[in-house]
């Protein structure tokens, strides 16, 4: 099958438990909770989203037509090296293109797989690292992985119920938007309520990397 790629590039890692680190970003174009059309934001069912996923325009994103094509782009964006090799697949929803063939492809590569997704869909099996971000009002199917991330505040999410799935890591994200200051103050509030919980900057944005 082929892959629709809104961009790919080489970065740092912002959000998260592994916040830091040397990542390619391989961005699927498409969501399943929003069409990415700003005039159909208030009736999404996220309506918070900081990404344009909108079509493939993006660097470093195209028409892939296959996994192995798709694959050598990500080495190429890599460069040279084989340590500690890690890539990031987002979106969008990641889950509506994500498969097996694309997950073999960058495992014979020397990936680390890590994965962002919003959970209404099952993840591939074989990944190394999963991070789930529900969305209030959503199904989330997905309910273990490696990290749990909150954005916060969303009213209709209950913290405590998510402390019953099964993930490492739990953190809580201040929602980007207009009241970012609000949602900082919300998001420390709830981890000294609640100390499970850490908190994640999304320090891509602070330093100004994509
Ligand atoms: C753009 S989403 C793509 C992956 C997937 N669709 C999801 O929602 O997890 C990547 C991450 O950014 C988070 N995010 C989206 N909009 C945000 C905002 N306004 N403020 C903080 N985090 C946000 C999402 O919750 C998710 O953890
Ligand atoms: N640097 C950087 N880190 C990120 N972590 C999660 C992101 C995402 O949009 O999924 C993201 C992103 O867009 N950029
Ligand atoms: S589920 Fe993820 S990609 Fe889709 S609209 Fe929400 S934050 Fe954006
Ligand atoms: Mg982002």
């Amino acid at each position: 099958m082929s892959y629709a790629v809104k961009e790919a590039f080489l970065t740092l890692q912002g959000e998260g438990a592994q916040s830091g680190s040397r990542a390619v970003f391989l961005r699927f174009a498409g969501c399943n909770l929003w069409s990415g059309r700003e005039e159909d934001r208030a009736s999404a069912q996220c309506r918070f989203c900081d990404t344009d996923f909108v079509g493939m325009d993006g660097e470093g994103g195209g028409r892939f037509a296959d996994a192995a094509t798709l694959a050598d782009h990500v080495e190429r964006l890599w460069g040279q090296g084989a340590e500690r090799r890690l890539v990031v697949i987002t979106g969008g929803e990641p889950m509506l293109q994500l498969d097996s063939g694309l997950v073999e492809a960058l495992h014979a590569r020397g990936f680390r797989i890590a994965m962002e997704s919003n959970g209404t869909l099952p993840a591939a099996a074989g990944l190394d690292w999963l991070c789930v971000s529900p969305k209030a009002g959503t199904e989330v199917v997905q309910r273990a992985g490696d990290e749990l991330k909150l954005v916060w505040p969303q009213p209709g999410i209950d913290p405590e119920a998510l402390e019953r799935w099964d993930f490492a890591h739990f953190l809580v994200q201040p929602m980007d938007g207009a009241d970012r200051a609000a949602a900082l103050d919300a998001a420390i509030a709830l981890v000294m309520e609640r100390p499970r919980w850490r908190l994640s900057l999304q320090a891509h944005k602070v330093v100004g990397l994509p």
